[in-house]
């Protein structure tokens, strides 16, 4: 059986990181929702081994791509003797802050769970992605969510007001473990107020949810690369209605209400941002991730 399996991006809505713990992750809490702009697995069953390609090349073509590992994972956990080539059409930046890696290694989960009917659950099988991810066991659920702990404990939300989202990534990318190490605990001046979000969130308050977008890592990311303070500020000034960035960065995001702000921000981006890209908020409105 051949499986074509969607990978959506996601973006932090809020992020918070609550303390460093003894094993080195930091307990986090963040409201994350998946975009519209998605990479495409195709997985085709062989008789043995794991092969994969993908349209980039800026990703590893070896066990160090996280959905080869996925695969690895649930071959090596179920005693699959059958084989799998994995073709990804990379569309999502990679090392962006949108968890494109993570979504291909959940996307790969979940496709292979179908193919080898083997009847895990999304907590099942956000447990086992886990050991690839924090961001994996929100991208096997995906839609929008309280993501706690490492990332891990999940609480489903609604999905926020629709919106257009522009998202501008800089030419650069950022390594998520180097953000950590850098993030000085406290020098964290203003925190996520989570509930204010999770009300904006509720009430389909569109302005609110603006208002209340916050990431501390903006912190650590903004003074160590200029170009993502300066993409804010030019989002800002392009009539973005609420702007920050994604992740450990460095994707910047805009929410935007209206088409025709949607153009003028793109446009406004485009000369100074080769990788631009305009898309919907899912939130939970995006169906079946199984093709
Ligand atoms: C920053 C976020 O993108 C927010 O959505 C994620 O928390 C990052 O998720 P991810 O890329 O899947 O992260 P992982 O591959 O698990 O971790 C990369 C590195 O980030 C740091 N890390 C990550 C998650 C976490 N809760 N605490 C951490 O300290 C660790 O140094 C880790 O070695
Ligand atoms: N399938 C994959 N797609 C993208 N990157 C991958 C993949 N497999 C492994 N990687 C590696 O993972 C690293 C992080 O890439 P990714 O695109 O997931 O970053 P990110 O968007 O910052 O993730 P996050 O938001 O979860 O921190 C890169 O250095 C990349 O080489």
């Amino acid at each position: 059986m051949d499986i074509s399996v969607k990978a959506p991006a996601k973006i932090n809505l809020t992020l918070d990181v609550l303390h460093k713990r003894p094993d080195g992750y930091h307990d986090l809490e963040m409201v994350m929702t998946t975009v519209d702009l998605a990479d495409r697995i195709d997985l085709t069953e062989t008789s043995g081994g794991i092969r994969l390609e993908s349209t980039s090349g800026f990703v590893p073509f070896d066990d160090r791509n996280l959905a080869y590992r996925a695969a690895a994972l649930i071959k090596e956990r179920f005693g699959i003797q059958k084989g799998v080539h994995i073709l990804i059409h990379k569309h999502v930046p990679v090392a962006a802050g949108l968890a494109g890696g993570s979504s291909d290694a959940a996307a790969t989960l979940r496709g292979l769970n179908t193919m080898w009917d083997l009847g895990l659950s999304p907590e099942e099988l956000g447990d086992l992605g886990l050991a690839l991810g924090s961001d994996v066991p929100f991208c096997v659920r995906g839609g929008t969510a309280i993501a706690r702990g490492r990332g891990e404990k999940l609480t489903p939300l609604s999905p926020p007001p629709p919106c257009w989202v522009v998202l501008a990534k800089p030419p650069h990318g950022v390594s998520t473990a180097e953000v950590f190490q850098a993030l000085d605990m406290r020098k964290i001046a203003e925190r996520p107020n989570l509930e204010g979000m999770l009300k904006a969130i509720d009430q389909g308050d569109f302005p609110s949810v603006c208002s209340h977008l916050s990431n501390v890592l903006e912190g650590v990311t903004m003074p160590a690369y200029p170009k993502v303070r300066f993409l804010k500020e030019r989002m800002v000034s392009f009539g973005a209605d609420g702007v920050l960035m994604s992740g450990s960065g460095p994707t910047v995001f805009g929410l935007v209400k209206k088409e025709s702000v949607v153009r003028r921000v793109v446009n406004g981006l485009r000369g100074f941002c080769r990788q631009v890209y305009a898309v919907r908020m899912l939130g939970g409105l995006e169906g079946s991730p199984l093709e």
